[in-house]
């Protein structure tokens, strides 16, 4: 008998929770030897800087460069591409600019802003937002091109008010896709390197002679990507741990309403399935009969899928069909997973959003497909992943500010506070802290 395509659970067996940890663990598994190896390349890039990344360049991404010169991508070749893509494909492109643009205007309306106001005593309060002065944005390119993660990273970056921007992304065997270049035009970063993995990482982190360090790396990438950036967290900051894609689709079952709906859940895991062999998968259906119509859906298409290689090795370490006994079920199970992408495709996914915690995004409702999301809806596509949904949001206008705390203490403002600060600092053994507040008391000084 041949292994099957997807695991196939249910939360009726016994030792379910310990077959679901064990899924969810498969990435863990797999991480200590991306971690040595990360280890080492940032380490190595940090002493040996541009020959660093010249050497990994070459290794990784069969890139033959003299200088890391030769791997900038300047403004001209950016505007040629723009020039020379397809009509349709430079009008999606723009679409989807405005639309991302659109969303984080007024997430920075709503999240993000400065504000000030006066206590009784006239003292005043508040919080200066400041966008940051420099971000690199990484784009991965490894297994597949994403112009549309150039969208993703560059434009909130651009609402926000970031003074420079530094994209990289690989280009294997030295390919330079039109369709990305193009995408940075649009988008307006400044500079693009053509490297990728954890020597560009490494690079944006530490700066080398070519590449300028930056204050914040942010955007999506592979298991290496994503342990690089864990690690450089400190050296520079990071928005989250964006890595390999996932899934989780919560379906009722019900094909009276959509005859195909097992065709569209089949997809819809592909569609994530289709980025990496270690992207994840989930189905969880109340319904054995659909979770075997799903089954069925999933032997049936994909071999018409064209990258159904890594879709098939995908779904054979991260997928999984799981029956449940009731929504209510599904929701308690899809918490625990914490998704990058939360589809509910039931009858009213509203009435099931009280209990859905923690999800990178939720897609409500049946012709809601994760995959516009990916390009064109307006949120950012940018996504915590490995369970980091439980405590991570989506990359946004709020990672590329920073706030600092204004304090202007009136004269009366000072009596109050000095005498509370003073017993405090006293409290604490601290002498100077105490006499800066009682010095501008006015029966002391
Ligand atoms: N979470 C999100 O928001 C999100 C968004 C888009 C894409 N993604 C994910 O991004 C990833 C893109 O991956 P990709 O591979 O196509 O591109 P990538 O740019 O992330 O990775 C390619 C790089 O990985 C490095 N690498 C590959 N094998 C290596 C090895 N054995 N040792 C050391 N370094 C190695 C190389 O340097 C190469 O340049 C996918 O996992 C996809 O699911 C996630
Ligand atoms: N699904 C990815 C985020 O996990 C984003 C993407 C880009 N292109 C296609 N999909
Ligand atoms: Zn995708």
């Amino acid at each position: 008998m041949s292994a099957p395509l997807i695991h196939r659970l249910a939360t009726s067996d016994a030792d379910f929770t310990a077959k679901l940890d064990h899924l969810l663990a498969f990435e863990a598994e797999t991480d200590a030897a991306i971690e040595s190896a990360v280890a080492s390349i940032l380490a190595d890039v940090r002493k040996r800087g541009d020959e660093a990344v010249l050497d990994y360049t070459r290794k990784f991404d069969r890139v033959e460069a003299g200088s890391m010169a030769a791997l900038e991508i300047g403004r001209a070749e950016l505007d040629a591409a723009l020039a020379a893509i397809p009509a349709e494909v430079r009008a999606a492109l723009e679409a989807a600019a405005e639309r991302v643009r659109e969303y984080h205007a007024i997430q920075l309306d709503k999240t993000a802003g400065s504000f000030q106001y006066h206590d009784a005593d006239g003292t005043l309060l508040g919080q200066k937002v400041t966008p940051l002065d420099r971000v690199g944005l990484y784009v991965p390119g490894g297994k597949a091109a994403y112009p549309s993660s150039i969208l993703m990273d560059a434009v909130p970056a651009r609402v926000a008010g970031v003074g420079e921007l530094i994209m990289v992304t690989p280009t294997p065997g030295g390919v330079r896709n039109d369709t990305v270049l193009a995408a940075a035009a649009i988008a307006g970063v400044d500079r693009v390197f053509a490297i990728g993995g954890a020597q560009a990482v490494g690079a944006l982190a530490y700066g080398t002679a070519t590449v300028p360090k930056v204050d914040k790396i942010v955007g999506p990438g592979n298991a290496y990507v994503a342990e690089a950036k864990r690690r450089v967290f400190g050296v520079c900051g990071i928005d989250m741990i964006a890595g390999p894609s996932e899934i989780l689709v919560i379906c009722d079952g019900d094909t009276a309403a959509i005859p195909q709906l097992a065709d569209w859940v089949a997809i819809d895991l592909f569609s994530q399935a289709e980025h990496d062999e270690l992207a994840q998968a989930i189905l969880l259906t109340p319904s054995a009969a659909f979770a075997d119509e799903v089954e069925a859906a999933i032997a049936r298409l994909l071999p018409t899928m064209p990258r159904r290689e890594i879709i098939a090795t995908s779904l054979r370490n991260r997928g999984a069909i799981v029956v449940v006994r009731d929504l209510e079920e599904a929701a308690a199970v899809a918490n625990r997973v914490a998704p990058e992408h939360m589809e509910v495709s039931v009858a009213d996914p509203h009435a099931l959003l009280p209990l859905l915690k923690h999800a990178g995004a939720i897609f409500l409702g049946r012709y809601t497909s994760e995959s516009l999301g990916d390009y064109c809806a307006g949120p950012n596509h940018v996504l915590p992943t490995s369970g980091t949904a439980r405590f991570s949001s989506p990359l946004g206008v709020y990672d590329f500010i920073k706030r600092s705390s204004l304090i202007d203490v009136s004269a009366a403002g000072a009596q109050k506070l000095g005498r509370i600060a003073s017993t405090l600092a006293h409290s604490e053994g601290l002498t100077a802290h105490a006499r800066a507040a009682e010095l501008r008391l006015k029966d002391e000084g």
